[in-house]
């Protein structure tokens, strides 16, 4: 089975609800300019949560070839959470997808695997697609534990799903110690890691799931590594921060596959 490859764009806390329209609009104008394939290139925004309906709107309106989604969602349907965001919410402002576990919000809001699985098994019962964000820091790089560190937290974020529900969903591979340092994993970095959860997924399901869920790598992503990055077997897609923020060279990524 082929994958489709998959560019998502995460914003981060950057870009108002006005920025986010310039940056899509010139997105948008750069990819068609290139002649942009959807069918050889996924293409996700990831907007903070005020930009999304402003995001939605001009996808929508300009029928752009263009996914969006959020950042992050409640485990919870509803009710008294004040600052939360439901899985509802977002699937009436069409998102497609949602990040779940970023290193981030395990660090600052201390989301377990648990809460992450919550999560995930939230977005996937409303029709959200969750990518599932794991990686290992630089302490667990340097004790050489990456490998058994980030397929523990891909078990725990996968607990109780299905094999269908798995071979929907996107698992981004970030080591923490290579986000936003400018400090890119090598290829064989990403593939190692991307390899190994692939294989994961077949001894926790079966090949045929473990064929389809698609996995990106994610950490200091530009348009000068993105190919080599891209060539490895198993990585599928990359989850992008900074260079996402750039119309010009977020679109040079998502083109990525005019140059391989
Ligand atoms: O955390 C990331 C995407 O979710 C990666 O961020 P950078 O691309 O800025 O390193």
């Amino acid at each position: 089975m082929s994958r489709t490859p998959i560019m998502a764009g995460n914003w981060k806390m950057n870009l108002n609800h006005i920025d986010a329209v310039g940056l899509v609009q010139k997105l948008a104008w750069t990819l068609a300019d290139e002649r942009y394939d959807t069918a050889q290139c996924e293409a996700v925004v990831i907007p903070p949560f005020t930009g999304i309906r402003s995001v939605q709107t001009l996808i929508d309106g300009d029928k752009l070839p263009l996914k969006h989604g959020a950042q992050d969602l409640s485990p919870h349907d509803d009710g008294a959470y004040t600052g939360d965001i439901s899985a509802d919410m977002l699937v009436k402002l069409d998102c497609s997808y949602v990040v779940v576990g970023h290193s981030e919000r395990r660090e600052y809001h201390a989301e377990t695997d648990e809460i992450v699985n919550a999560k995930a098994a939230k977005a996937l019962s409303k029709g959200l697609i969750p990518i599932i964000c794991v990686g290992e820091g630089l302490d667990v790089r340097k004790a050489g534990r990456q490998v058994a560190h980030t397929v523990a937290q891909v078990t725990g974020a996968l607990a109780g799903l299905s094999a269908a529900d798995v071979a929907s969903l996107v698992i981004a591979y970030e080591p923490i110690w290579a986000i936003g340092t400018g400090e890119v994993a090598t290829p064989a970095d990403a593939q190692e890691v991307c390899g190994a959860i692939r294989k994961a997924v077949a001894e926790l399901y079966d090949e045929a799931t473990a064929e389809a869920v698609r996995i990106q790598y994610g950490g200091s992503v530009k348009s000068s590594n993105v190919v080599d990055i891209m060539a490895q077997p198993d990585v599928d897609g990359c989850l992008v921060g900074g260079a996402s923020l750039k119309a010009e060279e977020f679109a040079k990524i998502v083109l990525f596959y005019q140059k391989a």
